[in-house]
């Protein structure tokens, strides 16, 4: 059906069509509404429809057409509101003779909060539009002199303010050129720049893609010595930009290879599916072949679904607990701490951190699996535990966890200098966890202070296992570029094969977080910092002349380039920094409640 909104003409699927549709319902339920401007009138029992670009308002379930229909690109605002218990407000841009405001009350604050984060998602993918009519207008050339001519101002000034990257893009064009390329295909996402002052911080940006499988390094590292965790041949780091251009030039062949025959793609973490979920799921196809990463198979949604049915409670999780806010924002989903209702007893403490996925807007729905599985297996005291696991309504997927009173450690970063003692102390539990790990080699590959969690008591443990892999055995090596840019090693940045070692780096680049608030490159933008961290190999400190010797020596054994020298987590732990610990008490000073406050949302 086409109608005219605010002079538009839009079609209106009804709601029927929109069933059916592929592009059609995302979120669908009963509510309480009504219009800001019409205080006096009482609430009206609603059918709400949310679609990729509208929401739509209807008398009933049975209800054909709409009574009013918003496009999502004219909400201005979605926030909670007070008008009743479990209530949000959207905004909308103002128009002439439309209502400004529409409150929408629902049965309990986690619908409440999926309606709203559902609604706030697709307004900001509704804000992107791709290029209109793109005009060729920038030409740059060479003259007599060797200088640039025709450069747009934004670059001369780069240029001039003396920016190695600029200058390499216009010099070695084809290293950066493919750079730039992964960071359009192949950056998964990239989540919560956050402002701190003047300076935009990359809080977690993940880049992952494959399957750069035969990289020119990585071919010649099959010769190479294979100690359990060795990874390249090459003593020495400097790696010239040579290296790092074949190995992307490479990464474009295998990109176009893999995108004329889809089984070239390679999925290397579906290799954690040789676990429980696995062994129910009967027609699962061999993900994992140990010679050949390529053969690996990617899971289509509706095998993921399965495993999920197959394998976790498929029941309302809401008589079990009571959502009570918001702890924050993941790119997967949002994290809810909620209170245990007082008859199930079986989850100790009272209160438990809840993860709501929606499962249809996941672009990677087997790294939900990932998460779940490692999680399950892995119990450790380092370890978040993973408590529970809901599938409501074949859509939202509660992961429930043991909740974190404290938060993440880098919430504690930013708030406090931590002192030697203190750093060893973290360094200490976060290296057990890893070792934990390793030992049944699974590599975490996304080490970082968001992902290392605090409790009240002084207990740290690691989170966040999405991008875990599992190595077959010691010896086996991966190549899937995953990781957070500016925690990754460099060999997963220069497409070598990879092993274990790489959550050490990381562990690394998480102490330079813990003495210079953030990791080495975050003023640059995630593409350079990568270039860099090949390019540099170990970062320096800012001021190496204020830290001591025994935290110097384990830095420099986490960010060995060469992985033969670089320290397992096992070597770690009998390093003489960690004896230094501070009491996991003595961390509780920092830990005020005011650092897990409920966001406003
Ligand atoms: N068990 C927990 N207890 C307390 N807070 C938690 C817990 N798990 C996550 N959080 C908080 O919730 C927020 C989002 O967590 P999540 O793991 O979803 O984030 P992410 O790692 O950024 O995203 P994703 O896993 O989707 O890539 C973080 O700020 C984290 O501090």
């Amino acid at each position: 059906m086409l109608i005219t909104v605010r002079g538009e003409v839009v079609e209106i699927p009804s709601l029927a069509d929109l069933k059916h549709s592929a592009k059609g319902v995302v979120r669908e339920g009963w509510v309480m509404l009504k219009e800001e401007k019409t205080k006096y009138l009482p609430w009206t029992k609603k059918w709400l429809t949310l679609s990729h670009n509208s929401i739509s308002i209807y008398k009933s379930n049975k209800s054909d057409s709409a009574q009013l229909t918003i496009l999502l690109k004219d909400i201005e605002k979605v926030e909670r509101s007070k008008s009743r218990t479990f209530c949000f407000r959207l905004k909308l841009k103002i128009y002439q003779s439309t209502s400004q405001a529409l409150e929408i009350s629902v049965s309990n604050n986690m619908d409440c909060y999926e309606w709203m984060d559902s609604i706030s998602a697709r307004i900001l993918s509704n804000k992107v539009s791709g290029p209109m009519d793109p005009k060729h207008e920038i030409h740059v050339g060479i003259d007599s002199n060797g200088k640039y001519v025709g450069l747009p101002k934004e670059w001369s000034i780069l240029l001039n303010n003396g920016s190695v990257y600029a200058k390499d893009i216009l010099e070695k064009p084809k290293s950066t050129i493919q750079a730039s390329n992964h960071s359009s295909e192949e950056f998964c996402h990239q989540r919560d720049y956050i402002k701190f002052g003047s300076q935009i911080k990359l809080k977690a940006s993940i880049i992952r893609y494959s399957p750069p499988v035969f990289s020119p390094s990585a071919m010649s590292n099959e010769a190479s010595i294979h100690d359990s965790d060795c990874t390249t041949t090459s003593s020495s780091y400097d790696v010239d930009e040579d290296q790092l251009t074949l190995a992307l030039q490479n990464d474009k062949k295998i990109n176009k290879r893999s995108s004329e025959t889809s089984h070239s793609r390679s999925f290397d973490d579906l290799s954690l599916m040789d676990s429980s979920f696995c062994e129910k799921q009967q027609s699962t196809p061999s993900v994992h072949n140990k010679n050949d990463e390529t053969s690996n198979v990617k899971l289509t949604e509706k095998q993921v679904m399965e495993i999920l049915k197959s394998s976790i409670i498929s029941k309302d999780p809401s008589t079990l607990f009571s959502v009570k806010h918001k702890l924050g924002q993941g790119a997967s989903g949002s994290v809810y701490l909620a209170k245990v209702k007082a008859d199930h007893q079986f989850y100790k403490n009272g209160l438990v951190a809840i993860k709501s996925i929606d499962f249809h807007s996941q672009s990677r729905k087997e790294l939900l699996l990932n998460e779940i599985t490692v999680m399950r297996e892995s119990f450790h005291p380092n370890i978040v535990s993973f408590l529970d696991a809901f599938l409501i309504k074949e859509r939202h997927l509660w992961v429930v966890m043991e909740y974190m009173d404290a938060g993440s450690l880098t919430d504690i970063i930013q708030r406090h200098k931590l002192n030697e003692e203190q750093v060893a102390r973290i360094c200490l539990e976060t290296c057990k966890g890893i070792q934990h790990l390793h030992a049944r080699n699974v590599i975490h590959r996304d080490i970082k202070s968001d992902n290392v969690l605090i409790n009240k008591e002084g207990q740290i443990k690691i989170t966040d296992f999405g991008f875990c892999a599992r190595l077959m055995d010691r010896s086996h090596k991966r190549v899937t570029m995953v990781g957070t840019p500016y925690w990754m090693a460099p060999e997963i940045i220069k497409q070598q094969k990879y092993g274990t070692k790489v959550d050490i780096w990381s562990l690394g680049i998480m102490i330079i977080e813990m003495l210079e608030n953030e990791p080495p490159y975050l003023g640059e933008d995630p593409m350079k910092a990568l270039y860099m961290i090949a390019k540099t190999g170990t970062p320096s400190l800012k001021k190496p002349e204020l830290v001591s010797k025994e935290l110097l020596s384990f830095l420099n054994s986490c960010l060995n380039t060469d992985t033969v020298f670089r320290a397992t987590a096992a070597e770690l732990l009998n390093h003489s920094f960690l004896r230094r610990a501070c009491s996991p008490k003595t961390l509780i000073p920092f830990i005020s409640a005011d650092v897990v406050k409920p966001r406003n949302h």
